[in-house]
């Protein structure tokens, strides 16, 4: 029987258009749906594919698709993703993976970003039962962890380690991740630009107003949201 993750990932594939180039990122909602395309290989073999996940490229090229390189590529025509956590406006907290700077550019050049996942992962408004990561220029770890101490009197910085090496885990641009615990979260609006105003931070893992849809499977069914209601899908 399919999974409420099986089911948001196989309404996904209504989205998707022969021919077209479809960002996919990381987590195992994503790799239903790459099961779903292998499923109807015939159909969907000519899509191209670009990825922000290493595991998701692995089983893209073990399923015979094409995957174009994140470097080669400027515009999609969809990004489907996955996330920890997401709200009415369509706010979403990407901290898990640990990939969001990949995964940003791929939402931001898409013509379409659609948060797929099941029912658990809507909430009225984010929860700060996950923290925002922000990724960072290894040079600028002790002067960053100061200023967000500085800035946000209630968050806790923490260095996200390894628990299969020794040390830091080191992101796929050679860069470290904080996880930043908020006891609250400060206004959301800002607290992108806020951050990413301290020099050494790349970017956060705070989607802000980015998907223009979301793509739920709850026990009554698959329900489709857009952020703006007039956004034509
Ligand atoms: O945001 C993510 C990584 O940063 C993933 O998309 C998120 O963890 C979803 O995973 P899953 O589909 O396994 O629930």
């Amino acid at each position: 029987m399919e999974d409420l993750k099986q089911v948001a990932a196989r309404a996904a594939l209504d989205f998707i258009k022969p021919g077209q180039v479809i960002g996919i990122g990381a987590g195992s909602t994503m790799a239903h749906l790459v099961n779903y395309l292998k499923e109807d290989a015939t159909r969907w073999k000519h899509i191209t594919t670009v990825t922000s996940s290493f595991n998701t490229r692995q089983l893209l090229l073990e399923n015979g698709f094409v995957v174009k390189p994140i470097s080669e590529v400027s515009k999609l025509d969809i990004y489907f993703d996955g996330c920890d956590q997401f709200d009415q406006h369509l706010n979403a907290l990407k901290s898990g993976g640990g990939i969001h700077t990949h995964e940003k550019l791929l939402a931001a050049m898409a013509d379409k970003f659609i948060l797929v996942g099941d029912g658990s992962k809507y909430v009225a408004q984010l929860y700060t039962t996950f923290p925002v990561v922000i990724e960072l220029i290894p040079e600028s770890l002790p002067f960053v962890m100061q200023r967000i101490r500085d800035l946000f009197s209630l968050a806790n910085p923490v260095l996200r380690l390894s628990n299969k090496k020794d040390g830091a885990v080191i992101s796929e641009n050679g860069n470290l991740l904080i996880d930043i615990w908020f006891r609250s979260f400060p206004p959301l609006d800002s607290l992108n630009q806020r951050l990413k105003d301290i020099p050494g931070i790349l970017e956060t893992s705070l989607f802000y107003q980015m998907a223009q849809v979301a793509i739920i499977a709850g026990k009554n069914g698959v329900e489709i949201i857009r952020r703006d209601p007039t956004y034509l899908i």
